[in-house]
């Protein structure tokens, strides 16, 4: 699978131990940044991998920040990705099958290494269930205020 990540400086090193996995088992990865651990934005990374999920040039992102929420606000602000902030893995799990979730949130100050594989494992290998929950997805491509 092609696999894209991107972080805040609050978690440069569980991507780097993401990316390291994830290459072992044979994917293929963009990482979007930041490189080292000097503080950053996150909206700026959440934006690139966004850009990237979009583009269709990965077929699921991983963003990570301190707790998780502010890289998963900033990726769900493209109308094209569907970022699910999770810390366990059932609910990695539903937001492929209800969700059809396009990007895995982490928070690395909150959730352990192995957590956080196992919370990929189940996100990356869970299809989407379609059905009722395709026309709920479609709404969220469509909001309507
Ligand atoms: O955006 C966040 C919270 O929603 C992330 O946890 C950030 O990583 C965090 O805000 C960064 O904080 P820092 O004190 O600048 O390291």
């Amino acid at each position: 699978m092609k696999i894209a990540l991107a972080s805040d400086h609050a978690a440069v090193e569980m991507k780097t131990a993401l990316i390291q996995w994830l290459n072992e088992m044979g994917h293929e990865i963009t990482d979007c940044g930041p490189h080292n651990d000097d503080s950053v934005d996150y909206p700026d990374y959440g934006y690139k991998l966004a850009a990237v999920i979009a583009d269709k040039q990965a077929d699921f992102g991983i963003a990570i920040c301190g707790s998780g929420i502010g890289i998963s606000i900033a990726v769900n602000r493209h109308h094209n990705c569907r970022c699910a902030l999770v810390g366990e893995p059932l609910s990695a799990k539903l937001s492929r099958e209800h969700n059809d979730a396009n990007v895995i949130a982490l928070g690395a100050r909150l959730t352990g290494i192995e957590m956080a594989k196992e919370c990929v494992a189940t996100f990356i290998n869970t299809s989407f269930g379609g059905e009722r929950h395709q026309r709920r997805v479609t709404k969220l491509s469509n909001p309507q205020f």
